[in-house]
């Protein structure tokens, strides 16, 4: 693991602090955009200094806002700082900050979650998988709304080997809310242990860096907020496609609290499910009286190797949807009934 970086390598012209850019543009945070700043340059250095020596390094700046982020990857001495930004009322700051860093830094006016980062780099960065990861970061204190389905796209990115990881094993170091971040590095057995736990893991080294209390922010949030980092893993834990572990670890945390044969359950269709519920879990040897928050990495793993045998050996096994069946059968019985059939409970992920 790179040992975290040094921030003050490169010093920037004299230039108006956070809180006077945004006085200056009148940036009032919009609650709406889930906007909390960080304003002091210790805290925000010491996020940088988590994705390790910047030096020369390419970075892309997810959620800059009035630029406290920005500042200090920008005194890190990158070659290249590449911001993007949904709000269109921080960019002439960001501008401002790109006039002092003359060349580096490009500002696109954009939502994150569809901008495209396959050419956002030279083609020379490219590094193979195997290879040390290549000197791109991506780096951002993004709201909570956006940060969740970002990672869970960019974890498919990464199985894919496609996005910002067309480049090899891109490093990430980003915001979540606290508990979110206890569950994308929870261990067997921990109260966070949940879906977010396998995904991550099972494709990134996943560390949760520090965590900042909610007071460090303007306005301050509801919650506390922790630093992750992410580095891709050369070979993920579970060599299967995204859309299958995805599928088999949604169905093991379906009914957390219950034995993780009734997740397990529902991948199959109702004919023949117990029989093949017994046959999935004793081919993967896992004990069918597991919670699912109790299972290994590697009991995930066989589970999906031998989903993925018996997906093979039934072509139209991968398509079953339980809640499809389950939404038909209700219909029907509702047309039949004039009473609501009851369902069962599920619990919450
Ligand atoms: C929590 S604020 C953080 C601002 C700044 N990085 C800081 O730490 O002070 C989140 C920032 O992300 C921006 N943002 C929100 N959704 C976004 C999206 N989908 N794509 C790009 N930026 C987004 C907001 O406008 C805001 O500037």
């Amino acid at each position: 693991m790179a040992a975290p970086g040094k921030v003050a390598a490169f010093c920037l012209p004299p230039l108006p602090t956070v809180r006077e850019i945004i006085k200056l543009f009148r940036l009032k945070a919009q609650k709406q955009l889930s906007q909390n700043f960080l304003l002091d340059l210790r805290l925000t250095d010491k996020i940088v200094r988590q994705a390790g020596d910047l030096k020369n390094a390419h970075v892309c700046e997810v959620g800059p806002g009035p630029g406290g982020i920005t500042r200090s990857i920008l005194s890190g001495g990158v070659e290249q700082l590449l911001l993007i930004e949904k709000d269109a009322r921080f960019i002439p700051g960001l501008q401002m900050l790109s006039e002092a860093a003359p060349g580096k830094v490009q500002i696109v006016h954009g939502d994150i979650l569809t901008y495209r980062m396959e050419k956002a780099f030279p083609k020379h960065l490219k590094r193979n998988w195997e290879d040390e990861p290549p000197n791109i970061h991506i780096i951002g204190n993004l709201p909570f709304s956006v940060s969740t389905p970002l990672i869970i796209k960019w974890l498919e990115n990464v199985s894919k080997k496609n996005g910002p990881f067309i480049y090899g094993r891109t490093q990430m170091t980003l915001t979540f809310q606290k508990e979110v971040a206890e569950r994308l590095t929870a261990n067997p057995g921990g109260k966070q242990r949940s879906r977010l736990s396998i995904m991550s893991q099972h494709l990134c080294t996943v560390e949760n860096c520090f965590v900042i209390p909610g007071q460090a922010f303007v306005p301050k949030p509801e919650v506390d907020v922790a630093v992750v980092r992410f580095t891709p893993l050369v070979q993920p834990k579970i060599e299967q496609p995204f859309e299958l572990v995805e599928k088999v670890v949604r169905s093991v945390f379906q009914f957390r609290r219950k034995y993780c044969f009734r997740g397990i359950e529902t991948l199959f269709p109702e004919s023949g499910r117990l029989k093949r519920t017994e046959q999935l879990m004793m081919t993967a040897n896992v004990d069918p009286t597991l919670r699912s928050f109790q299972l290994s990495m590697s009991q995930f793993r066989s589970l999906c190797n031998t989903y993925r045998k018996m997906c093979d050996e039934d072509p139209n096994l991968f398509a079953y949807n339980y809640r499809e069946e389950l939404k038909q059968k209700k219909n029907s019985s509702l047309k039949s009934t004039s009473w609501p059939e009851q369902t069962e409970e599920e619990d919450q992920l």
